[in-house]
């Protein structure tokens, strides 16, 4: 097996003035800038610029972008897995410059522009400049911690596996990956928040290295973005008009799956209470109707999840409607 890990990690205040230099450093001379309309502001290079949605929309996208050595994204999620995609097709490497930090799609080697999510190469160098990052959305960095927690019910979700399914799975990268999800709980319940974007931004990292260490998901994606899948599926399904986040979905299903865990395993008592007081305290949204679904589409959401994927989780073969609502009425989520 090969992993592949960035070459160069530079996360401060000011980064972005260091591409030219990581540029150099790895000798490329000709990127492609893959950005989005709001975050163009910050590609104040001289390099070619596209945004993401047209690469997205083309269907010849390796004639149409062929001659580049390598590929920036620039921007939030879809603007990252979106340059990671581009630069995977055209073989060459990707290099990650977040503008926010809501989900671990910076470091990780996994596209997800739709599901299912495939594994593509890691960036060879993140630039993650905390100066542009602590200035973004605040709902963007709040959505963050949804995507962090999740590792705590993936790790569980894989040992699960492990034991009833004999799924390969590495302690090293799970205690890796659920120790970065621990820390940053109990910074953000016991401080007043000052360092979060850093910490945040660092843990999204510290999460897309585990996945490529473990050459898979799982660490970082278990039953809560089973959860999250089915409510994207649904609201194209449906054409429902929610604006709801990856992070976002992805915290309030941790809510319920660690819930779902604790009711196996008398260990692991107050577990939800914990993640939900951690998302409340980042003011990510705890329930449905701070998601912006309706509670049918949360139930709904709960009863397809497991065929979302071949992946086994706490959901094993499914829940039903009736399972489904008093997992989401015990949890507040609905
Ligand atoms: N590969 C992986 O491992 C993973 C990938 N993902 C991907 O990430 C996507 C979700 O990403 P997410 O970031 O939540 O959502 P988006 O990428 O949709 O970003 C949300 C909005 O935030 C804007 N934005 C980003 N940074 C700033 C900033 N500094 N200032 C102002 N606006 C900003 C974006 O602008 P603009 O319109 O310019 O883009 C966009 O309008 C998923 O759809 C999936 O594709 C998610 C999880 C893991
Ligand atoms: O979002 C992810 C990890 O945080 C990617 O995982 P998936 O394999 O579920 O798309
Ligand atoms: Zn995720």
């Amino acid at each position: 097996m090969i992993i592949i890990t960035p070459r160069y990690t530079i996360i401060e205040n000011g980064a972005i003035n260091k591409i030219e230099e990581v540029l150099k450093k790895l000798n490329l001379r000709n990127p492609l800038i893959v950005t989005g309309r709001n975050t163009k502001k910050y590609c104040k290079f001289s390099y070619d610029v596209e945004y993401y949605d047209e690469i997205l929309n083309s269907q010849i996208i390796e004639q149409k972008y062929i001659g580049y050595d390598c590929i920036i994204g620039v921007g939030g999620g879809r603007a990252i897995d979106t340059g990671k995609y581009l630069a995977y097709k055209l073989r060459i490497p990707f290099i990650s410059v977040p503008t926010t930090a809501s989900n671990d799609g910076i470091a990780s080697p996994i596209v997800s522009i739709k599901q299912p999510s495939f594994m593509a190469d890691a960036p060879i160098a993140i630039i993650a400049d905390t100066e542009i990052i602590k200035k973004s959305p605040k709902r963007l960095l709040s959505a963050g911690m949804g995507d962090i927690v999740s590792n705590i019910t993936a790790v569980l979700d894989w040992k699960l596996a492990y034991k009833e399914r004999g799924e390969k799975y590495s302690e090293s990268s799970a205690i890796f990956s659920k120790t970065i999800a621990k820390e940053l709980i109990s910074y953000v319940l016991n401080s007043d928040l000052s360092e979060y974007h850093n910490k945040l931004v660092k843990a999204l990292v510290g999460s897309g290295i585990a996945i490529a260490i473990a050459n898979s998901s799982r660490p970082a994606s278990g039953s809560e973005h089973l959860f999250s899948h089915a409510l994207d599926k649904l609201k194209e399904e449906y054409n429902l008009d929610v604006n709801s986040l990856h992070g976002e979905q992805c915290g309030i299903g941790t809510i319920m799956m660690s819930y779902l865990h604790e009711k196996e395993n008398k260990k692991l008592f107050g577990l939800h209470e914990k993640i939900k007081m951690s998302l409340k305290k980042v003011d990510a949204p705890t329930t449905a109707k701070e998601l912006g679904f309706d509670e049918d589409i949360i139930i709904e959401a709960l009863t397809i999840a497991h065929k979302i994927r071949n992946r086994w989780t706490i959901l094993r073969e499914g829940l039903s409607r009736e399972e489904a609502k008093k997992l989401a009425e015990e949890t507040g989520i609905i």
